[in-house]
């Protein structure tokens, strides 16, 4: 009986006896609390501070849940400089959620991350249009930087972007890091971009270092630390998107009758774009804006079934293998594809068995080319590449797959070859690489841009352009055109120099309140940076708009208001468009000379009847080239204000308790006696006592009223119950007006 083994007594977690022994451990510090105070003020500041911090935190706008269903996938747009390693990324990432190898990163690519999450990687093109174009959908973005360069000017024009479209979440990734030889030298790169990208961002933000490649890859751990970052971060929908239906197309399909198109090639064409609805519900019959393409009707809107689903809701940790799904319709990949009206199998021709063998090895019924079934199901694949194919030589394209830069560099573009090719003989730099310094601000409204001619010098790795090489100059002239742009965003303190490194023209970007080059000696904070794979900041969920403007922040979000002001006449439709269609610029041109020549004759000059005529000319909504839609003024342009039918209509919907505006203006001046609450004093509204004295002159109307007042009475007296239903009803005739009141207010607000 002595062994045995009695259960140790747990204490308790929860309830009042646990609440009650809670109480009391804290009595030492309630008891001396000179003890536990701050020794330290600077501690103290710091510890009020977080806590103040955390409190602004915890006051976010309650999220409207908009959403029926399973949450859309979040964006994760993966940017950086030309061959910084933004597919490489991508790839490591998909393999690490799917355990499956992409061979090339084309549109969305869809990916399960865990049980309650789908994460959706897209590239992000090197060109202005597809950046204004990432901004508008990223919900998270992945900032490459060449950690053995150094800051490139691309990555600032997307964060300016980024700045006008809300503010999405923002991480960097160091890349090629293992280019440095020195581990000091490294180091204090390391520490250089870290603070350069905390000064750019917000202090704190998040700096991933990717230390280098592992055949061809990625090291699985750094990969593993940034999904898994990307897989458990907050995320707040920004206001407007929850507000505004957006789609993100990851498939699209040409379903124009083929007929149609042999008669005609340039016939308009029916498209069915598939992707995942975000922000709130579609309306259907409304008009959509294709960024890039223009205003187009929406035929329809169809439910289908989710190609990449969530796993099921069964508790169990982790996800199983078959529940890792993806989906990358345009990288080829995926088995399934969901159409509008049927399903297709992939089915990989090693998985095909063409013929059938017998026991001696000998084939009983050889595959045959012309086999019915196999011809279809190769023509059913092969249906989706045409499809591509022919979408290619069309002129949408959603999705650039090469960057300018590229393409100038595939194609042996001849002024980049010229200078590569003649400059590299003649001057060498530090890294064996000749290079253009174009200094000075990007100041152009002070016209202190740069000619081709004026280039300066600087350091080693600059030299002076020669005015007689044609070609050279050529070359600079687009970069002067750009330095000479009015809408050139970066008129402030960034400088850039072109110069060739690494094999391709690369865009510096120099900070002259941040000395990029210099070797910071200080040996405190090389502690702080760890060699291996981290993230620099506190905490994953802090970079947020608001977050931003707090601390340090960066001299290129200072004087937007100024230099979007500076923009205001700017037409950013032309900027990002192109040229608008002749009919269209037609339209709008005829309304603006209507317009200009009545103010330059004034009305006097305007015969009666010539004002209506004009005013039925301008361009109204429907005139439009629909393709051109999207450049008109706006639709609220093309409404008539001067039409007092329309002017009446929306006064009366500011009007309580029904008006009707037949009072003919009486209602204005109908006020009753104004009574000072304070004093108690009545003072009377001369007009309407006029109105009461030769009221109360008329014999007759005195008399009804007088009968009728004595009759009331006389009912009350009979029928209590009834009055007192009349008055209850009365009250509340009154307070419905006043909602009505409310909901107008609101609505219109
Ligand atoms: N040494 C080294 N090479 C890298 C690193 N990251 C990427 N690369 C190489 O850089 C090259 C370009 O990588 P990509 O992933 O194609 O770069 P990208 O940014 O997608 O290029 P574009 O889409 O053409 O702009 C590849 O050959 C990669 O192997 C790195 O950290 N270290």
């Amino acid at each position: 009986m002595s062994d045995q083994s009695h259960k140790s007594h747990r204490s308790r977690q929860s309830g009042p006896s646990a609440n009650k022994k809670k109480k009391d451990s804290g009595g030492a510090e309630k008891k001396n609390p000179k003890a536990f105070a701050f020794n330290s003020s600077v501690k103290a500041k710091r510890l009020q501070s977080r806590d103040a911090e955390k409190e602004q935190r915890k006051l976010h706008v309650p999220k409207e849940d908009r959403a029926t269903g399973e949450p859309a996938p979040y964006v994760v747009v993966v940017h950086g400089p030309p061959k910084v390693g933004k597919s490489l990324l991508i790839k490591s990432l998909v393999k690490h959620y799917t355990k499956h190898n992409i061979s090339e990163v084309r549109g969305p690519i869809t990916v399960v991350a865990g049980k309650q999450r789908r994460v959706q990687f897209v590239e992000c093109p090197n060109d202005i249009n597809s950046m204004i174009d990432a901004a508008k959908f990223a919900d998270l973005v992945l900032l490459l930087i060449d950690g053995s360069y150094g800051f490139e000017m691309e990555t600032f024009e997307f964060l300016n972007i980024l700045q006008v479209h809300g503010f999405p979440k923002v991480m960097g990734v160091l890349t090629h890091l293992d280019k440095f030889k020195d581990v000091k030298k490294l180091r204090k790169t390391k520490q250089r971009l870290k603070h350069r990208f905390w000064t750019e961002i917000r202090e704190g933000a998040k700096l991933f270092y990717l230390s280098g490649l592992i055949h061809g890859k990625y090291p699985k751990r750094e990969v593993h630390n940034l999904a898994r970052f990307i897989s458990v971060m907050k995320h707040y929908p920004l206001s407007w998107r929850t507000t505004h239906p957006y789609l993100l197309v990851d498939r699209l399909e040409d379903v124009t009758p083929a007929e149609m198109v042999r008669l005609n090639k340039k016939c308009d064409r029916n498209i069915t774009l598939y992707g995942y609805l975000r922000g709130c519900d579609l309306v259907r019959g409304s008009k959509v804006h294709i960024a890039g393409a223009g205003d187009f009707d929406l035929a329809g809107v169809t439910t289908l079934v989710d190609p990449c689903p969530l796993p099921s809701a069964a508790k169990k940790r982790g996800l199983r293998d078959k529940e890792k799904l993806f989906y990358a319709p345009m990288s080829g990949l995926g088995d399934l594809l969901y159409d509008k009206d049927a399903v297709y199998i992939n089915i990989n021709d090693h998985l095909v068995q063409f013929s059938n063998v017998d026991d001696n090895g000998m084939e009983t019924r050889k595959g045959n080319d012309n086999d019915v079934g196999q011809v279809l199901v190769k023509s059913l694949q092969n249906t989706k590449y045409s499809i591509d194919e022919k979408l290619e030589q069309g002129s949408i394209d959603v999705y650039a797959r090469k960057s300018p830069y590229l393409e100038s560099e595939n194609n042996g573009d001849a002024k980049d070859l010229l200078i590569r090719s003649e400059n590299s003989k003649e001057r060498e730099g530090e890294q064996g690489f000749p290079s253009i310094s174009v200094q000075g601000n990007f100041d152009t409204t002070s016209g202190e841009g740069l000619s081709g001619k004026d280039k300066a010098v600087e350091g080693n790795n600059t030299y002076k352009s020669d005015p007689e090489d044609s070609d050279e100059e050529s070359d600079y002239s687009q970069q002067d055109q750009f330095e000479k742009d009015d809408h050139n965003p970066f008129n402030y303190d960034l400088k850039e120099e072109v110069e060739f490194h690494s094999g391709r023209q690369r865009r510096k970007a120099i900070s002259s309140s941040y000395e990029d080059n210099t070797n910071t000696e200080d040996s405190e904070g090389d502690d702080a940076v760890d060699s291996s794979s981290e993230s620099s900041g506190e905490s994953e969920d802090d970079l947020t708009l608001e977050d931003c403007e707090v601390g340090v922040s960066s001299k290129w979000k200072e004087h937007l208001s100024g230099r979007s002001m500076s923009r205001w006449n700017t037409n950013l439709d032309e900027l990002v468009y192109g040229q608008p269609s002749l009919k269209s610029l037609k339209a709008v041109q005829a309304a603006e000379g209507s317009s200009e020549s009545e103010d330059d004759d004034g009305d006097v000059f305007i015969p009666k009847g010539e004002r209506e005529k004009k005013l039925s000319e301008k361009p109204g909504y429907e005139n439009i080239d629909a393709e051109c839609s999207s450049k008109l003024v706006n639709k609220a342009a093309a409404v008539d204000w001067s039409s007092e039918d329309l002017r009446m209509c929306i006064r009366e919907r500011f009007r309580a308790g029904g008006k009707s505006s037949d009072d003919g203006g009486k209602g204005e001046t109908d006020y009753g006696d104004f009574e000072d609450m304070e004093s108690g004093k009545v003072y009377k509204n001369p007009l309407k006592k006029d109105d009461e004295e030769s009221k109360s002159y008329d014999p007759e109307i005195e008399e009804r009223r007088l009968k009728k007042l004595a009759l009331r009475e006389q009912f009350e007296k009979q029928y209590p119950f009834c009055y007192q239903m009349k008055k209850k009803m009365r009250t509340r005739a009154a307070s419905s007006t006043a909602i009505n009141l409310m909901m107008v207010v609101f609505l219109t607000k």
